[in-house]
């Protein structure tokens, strides 16, 4: 099923929690909702679930506009970071609860609900546990039950909060590339909330960031790497650096000097330079700006360079190459430093 988003608000006294949110998600999509805390990410999905009236804007699935259709009209499937089983039922009374529960009309039969449960018991690969109670699981096994519990009512769309947030490292990598393999296997539309960039770039088709109740940003995972439309993307997704200065016959200067950056646009103004601390290079001479090394950082797979440059207010990071013969400059050197990879944006003091 696809879903229409259309200047959906929702306000709370002192913050609008979403403003003015528009968004078209594709059917079979694996979408994204990727921003810091406070976003709106929730709030978003909490809307387009039911359990929440929007004070604007209108929600379509498909062709229906779904905009004052009830929770359980809706049918969608529902996932929170906190494993939300019935812990006094079975593995398996947990994944037939959706369809057990409606009403006897469009219910399946007993043998029906039976086989569906075995399908997602399989498709969850726990064929084994369904007469366990959710007491004898493991957390990341918890989680793939409550999955197959939203997917037993075959949603409309599958909205995912958090839904592996309090689970340790290790687990949340191999449980989101199972997610991702089970959503080749279903094609079920899929909105899933993060905060974690990587998690969202792995995981997903689409991305979109989020920023104080609005979108920053719908991309693809390649795009949103290789054009984030702002600086708060750029910083977003990744370790980033900010170097402020202004645009001139289209090129960035810091302090009256030019880099030799390709610019596109006729942008002239106020500019924020944000680039990567491995697309940072020290060369011996000529372009660059000079910048004096005030730490340094030994990581498990690189050198960091902390560096001050002249009348910028934060410093940078700079990723020094790892080979052997890399010259390693100490503290309190000053190297040229050139950026061999960088996105300019204006400054509109919003930034
Ligand atoms: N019931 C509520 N009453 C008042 N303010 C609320 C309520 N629910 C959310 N908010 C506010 O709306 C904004 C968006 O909240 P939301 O929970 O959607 O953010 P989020 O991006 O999901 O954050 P997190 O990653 O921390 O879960 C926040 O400023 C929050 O404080």
């Amino acid at each position: 099923m696809d879903l229409h988003l259309q200047g959906i608000a929702k306000h709370y006294p002192g913050v609008a929690a979403l403003d003015a949110v528009d968004l078209d998600i594709a059917s079979g999509e694996l979408v994204a909702l990727l921003g810091p805390s406070g976003s709106g990410k929730t709030t978003l999905l909490r809307v387009i679930a039911g359990l929440l009236h929007p004070d604007a804007g209108r929600l379509h699935f498909g062709e229906t506009d779904a905009t004052s259709m009830r929770l359980r009209q809706r049918n969608v499937g529902f996932v929170f970071q906190q494993y939300a089983l019935f812990r006094h039922m079975t593995v398996a009374e947990n994944i037939a609860f959706g369809l057990r529960s409606r009403p006897r009309s469009q219910r399946p039969s007993r043998a029906e609900i039976a086989k569906r449960v075995d399908e997602l018991l399989a498709l969850i690969q726990l064929p084994e546990l369904g007469a366990r109670y959710p007491d004898q699981l493991s957390g990341g096994q918890k989680q793939r039950v409550a999955l197959a519990r939203a997917l037993a009512i075959k949603p409309s769309v599958l909205l995912l909060d958090e839904p592996f947030g309090a689970l340790d490292a290790k687990v949340r990598v191999e449980l989101r590339r199972w997610l991702r393999r089970l959503h080749e296997r279903t094609g079920q539309t899929t909105l899933f909330v993060t905060h974690d960039q990587e998690e969202a770039l792995e995981l997903a088709d689409r991305v979109v960031v989020m920023r104080e109740g609005r979108i920053e940003q719908v991309a693809s995972v390649d795009e949103i790497h290789r054009a984030p439309a702002s600086p708060f993307v750029f910083e977003f997704i990744g370790r980033a650096n900010r170097l402020e200065g202004e645009v001139r016959d289209g090129r960035f200067q810091m302090a009256g000097h030019p880099l030799a950056l390709p610019m596109e646009g006729d942008y002239a103004g106020p500019a924020i330079l944000m680039t990567r601390p491995h697309d940072l290079a020290i060369v011996k001479e000529g372009d660059g700006f000079a910048a004096k090394v005030v730490d340094l950082f030994r990581r498990a797979d690189r050198i960091t360079a902390e560096l001050e440059c002249a009348g910028q207010p934060r410093t940078i990071e700079l990723d020094l190459p790892d080979t052997q013969d890399a010259q390693v400059p100490r503290v309190g050197d000053v190297v040229r430093v050139l950026p061999v990879r960088a996105s300019v944006y204006p400054n509109d003091g919003a930034a």
